[in-house]
């Protein structure tokens, strides 16, 4: 089994994937840590992050693991020179700060990127929960369930500057400008159904998605 839950930045995706996941005892996939890793390492290594070939090319030689736990995911790279060692490095703190997220959608609205990605989530055996903003279009357009999150772009900000001291009004400024930066690959799938979080809390959002499972596909289930 799949289930897909996509949505705009900091609609819960993750946190809804990982409670759906942790009550069905199975794996959730986060999509955008692969894109947020491969923005951390090009901003590290100094690569533009429109420039396809070497993006592709720096990723070649960093291998990634991502580690799809339901309790939260992980992204680790084997840094050069450590194959035989087997040390690996844990990105996944470093993969959500400002800096990331002000330059990820640059590098995601390449198709080669896409497809670097997509390659490695086709490769992953199911069942499992796969959250972003493509899982049941491109992606996993054969999904047995897809789910698609919003919320008012005041309460995303209110509900992030919780995990990051920043200023509301400049978060949620940067949301909606990523928003529609990734505007291209966030389109609801047309059999998802739609989840507006805004008055629900996490646990509300969780109970909406598992009574989703045995829906008929496109209803509004806020
Ligand atoms: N329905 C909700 N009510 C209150 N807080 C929520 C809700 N959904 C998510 N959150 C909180 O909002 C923040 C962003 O959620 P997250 O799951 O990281 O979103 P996304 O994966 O879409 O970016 C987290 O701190 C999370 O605990
Ligand atoms: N399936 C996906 C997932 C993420 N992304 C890109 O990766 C970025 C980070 O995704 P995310 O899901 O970690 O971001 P949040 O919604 O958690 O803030 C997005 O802003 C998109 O640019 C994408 O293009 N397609």
């Amino acid at each position: 089994m799949i289930v897909t839950i996509d949505g705009v930045a900091a609609s819960g995706k993750s946190s809804v994937a990982s409670g759906v996941a942790r009550r069905l005892n199975i794996p959730y996939v986060s999509s955008g840590l692969l894109y947020r890793a491969a923005t951390l390492l090009a901003l590290e290594a100094g690569t533009d992050l429109g420039d396809a070939p070497a993006l592709i090319a720096l990723l070649s030689g960093s291998p990634l693991r991502l580690e799809p736990l339901p309790e939260g995911n992980r992204i680790f790279l084997t840094p050069v020179g450590e194959q035989e060692t087997g040390a690996e490095r844990d990105l996944t703190a470093d993969a959500h700060t400002s800096a990331v997220d002000a330059g990820v959608s640059a590098l995601a609205q390449l198709p080669e990127l896409r497809e670097w990605v997509n390659a490695q989530l086709r490769a992953l055996t199911p069942p499992f929960v796969a959250e972003g903003r493509d899982m049941g279009t491109a992606v996993f357009p054969q999904a047995q369930a897809k789910f698609f999150l919003t919320a008012s772009p005041r309460v995303r900000a209110l509900r992030r500057v919780k995990e990051r001291l920043e200023d509301v009004a400049e978060v949620e400024a940067a949301l909606v400008a990523r928003d529609a930066k990734d505007k291209a690959q966030s389109a609801p799938a047309a059999d998802a159904q739609l989840i507006d979080t805004s008055t629900l809390d996490l646990s509300g959002v969780i109970a909406a998605v598992l009574r989703g499972l045995h829906q008929p596909a496109s209803s509004d289930l806020s």
